[in-house]
């Protein structure tokens, strides 16, 4: 279980989540909706130990988080993947496409061979691995982007607004993909976004939709 407990985050003196409490089991999509600015983003580097939260607790699997950002502990922050919302701020614009996909498995010193795999299954074929991201459309960067997030074989997928930009079939097609990672692997995916319908037909029956502001007025 991924866990975030009575978790506070302030910027400056602006408190934007006041002991928000939400749970990720694995092998389930948790759905996270609330309106722009309730702060699902800051949940969600908190919850991928990128954000140290002012007080609570974040827990990986039973594990404290004590230690974040490039401090954390590599086996914990490896075992939680972040796609974020707009991937040209996501990835250094010299990279390309397969460089992106890559990173994960050089840093941790990992074979590099299932980078090929992964990109042919998000369905990025290998001219456009030698672009760069000027040279491609968001979505092929996105896809990008999701392959790089499973590359370690997270047992977390945190989705923050993945596919608000993309169009419908684009779309349609990251959801399956990391449907299909979930099934195959037991991950538990958090999928975040302000459009309840999306939320309602990738979380399907299995899972249970949370709405952000109903958490942090109960806790
Ligand atoms: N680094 C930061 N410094 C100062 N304020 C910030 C920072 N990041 C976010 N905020 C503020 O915190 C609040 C919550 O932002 P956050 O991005 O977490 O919300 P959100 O629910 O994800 O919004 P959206 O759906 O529009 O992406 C907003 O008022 C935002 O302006």
């Amino acid at each position: 279980m991924l866990r975030a407990d009575g978790v506070t985050v302030s910027y400056d003196r602006h408190r934007v989540l006041d002991r928000v409490s939400v749970d990720v089991p694995p092998g389930v999509v948790t759905g996270l909706a609330g309106p722009s600015g309730c702060g699902k983003s800051s949940l969600a580097r908190v919850l991928a130990l990128l954000l140290r939260p002012a007080a609570g607790r974040v827990s990986v699997d039973g594990t404290d988080v004590r230690r974040w950002r490039h401090r954390a502990a590599p086996a914990l922050r490896t075992r939680v993947a972040l796609i974020f919302q707009q991937p040209r701020l996501a990835v250094d614009p010299r990279f390309t496409l397969l460089d992106v996909i890559t990173e994960p498995l050089r840093v941790a010193r990992q074979p590099l061979d299932r980078a090929e795999r992964l990109a042919e299954e998000m369905g990025l074929t290998p001219d456009l691995l030698v672009r760069r991201p000027h040279e491609v459309s968001d979505g092929q960067l996105q896809r990008a982007c999701v392959a790089r997030a499973l590359a370690l074989r997270p047992r977390y997928v945190i989705c923050d607004e993945m596919t608000t930009m993309l169009d419908a079939s684009t779309q349609a097609h990251l959801v399956a993909r990391l449907e299909d990672y979930r099934r195959e692997s037991g991950a538990g995916v958090l999928a975040i976004s302000h459009d309840t319908e999306l939320l309602d037909r990738w979380c399907g029956t299995d899972s249970s939709i949370r709405h952000l502001e109903r958490l942090w007025t109960r806790t």
